[in-house]
């Protein structure tokens, strides 16, 4: 396999008007991996996908996808990658899914074979179903399965699990798990962080048409920094605690009765916390150490200008 980026985006800028979508934006895909491209709504992730799709041409900053350019060299990516827009949106609203696949695989050297994708994708029972009847999940596994069909090297996925539900999701996840072992690099846009941190080799998190953070799940949520959670009567009085407390520590009721300590947890701070318990007649029904989670991370990038 080829250690060369699968995508390469250099100071990628794109305005719509007087508004600046992308901003500068520069990443760098690894090939035969899961890529995941999280943001807030308008960060600029479809912006950025479409560019490497060729559907929008960048106004600034360098776009490489398999080494090609993605306007120029289009006719050459086309048959190397796969697409599925936000929503399934492209889909003839009345083809029906097995017909539909079936002529898109004739356009294919080598295309999947078009029952095993709609067993793979559960679209059995709605394979002679017109498009426009589908249902909202039907309709964004079609897509999946469009975006498949080609067999690529390499697919942008626009939020592939919205709308689906919870075991079809897992069915995609496994579905993807399986296109990486077999080479293929995905990149997808999500807003699920729990997709993310369960299947993306690389998390890419976008914000404002920038990238404020890039790496594996481990990397982006690995840090001295980490909390301790324990739960006790609503409303106690914390300011003794956060006296107590090191100065690089913070205390707060998070809910009614549910209090976390952000720090540097060592086992001194433990025992700070467990005494100031035992002084306030508090008996913590939980305590429990955790690390920060990639949602923790993301809403620090993210999500004070939100919040
Ligand atoms: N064709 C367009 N014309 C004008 N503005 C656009 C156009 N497409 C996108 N935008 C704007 O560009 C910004 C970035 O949009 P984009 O769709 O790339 O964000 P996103 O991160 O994919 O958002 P979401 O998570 O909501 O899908 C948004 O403010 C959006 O309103």
């Amino acid at each position: 396999m080829s250690s060369s980026p699968a995508v390469e985006i250099d100071g990628l800028v794109k305005r719509y008007g007087g508004r600046t979508a992308v901003a500068g934006l520069s990443l760098v895909v690894s090939p035969g991996a899961i890529t995941a491209v999280l943001g807030p709504n308008g960060a600029g992730k479809t912006t950025t996908v479409e560019c490497c799709e060729g559907y929008r041409r960048p106004d600034g900053g360098s776009v490489r996808v398999l080494g090609l350019d993605p306007h120029r060299d289009a006719r050459e990516l086309r048959p190397r990658v796969g697409v599925m827009l936000q929503e399934g949106a492209g889909l003839y609203p009345g083809a029906r899914p097995r017909e539909l696949l079936t002529h898109l695989a004739r356009m294919y050297a080598h295309p999947l074979e078009t029952g095993q994708l709609i067993e793979w994708l559960g679209l059995h029972d709605a394979e002679r179903t017109p498009v426009r009847r589908l249902s909202g999940g039907e309709r964004q596994r079609l897509a999946l399965a469009c975006a498949l069909v080609g067999r690529p090297e390499l697919v942008f996925l626009d939020e592939p699990t919205s709308g689906v539900d919870p075991a079809m999701r897992r069915s995609i996840w496994d579905l993807l798990s399986q296109l990486r072992a077999d080479g293929v690099t995905v990149v997808l846009t999500t807003h699920l962080i729990d997709e993310a941190e369960r299947i993306a080799d690389q998390v890419a998190i976008i914000d404002d048409g920038r990238l404020v953070a890039t790496g594996s799940p481990a990397e982006l949520t690995s840090s001295d920094e980490s909390t301790v959670q324990f739960t006790g009567p609503p409303r106690l009085n914390l300011s003794t605690l956060g006296d107590a407390l090191p100065p690089d520590a913070v205390v707060r009721e998070t809910a009614p009765g549910r209090y976390l300590v952000a720090g540097t947890v060592n086992p001194q701070l433990l025992a700070t916390v467990a005494s100031w318990c035992a002084a306030h007649d508090v008996l913590p029904e939980e305590l429990q150490i955790g690390r920060r989670s990639l949602e923790d991370v993301f809403l620090e990038l993210t999500g004070r200008r939100h919040a």
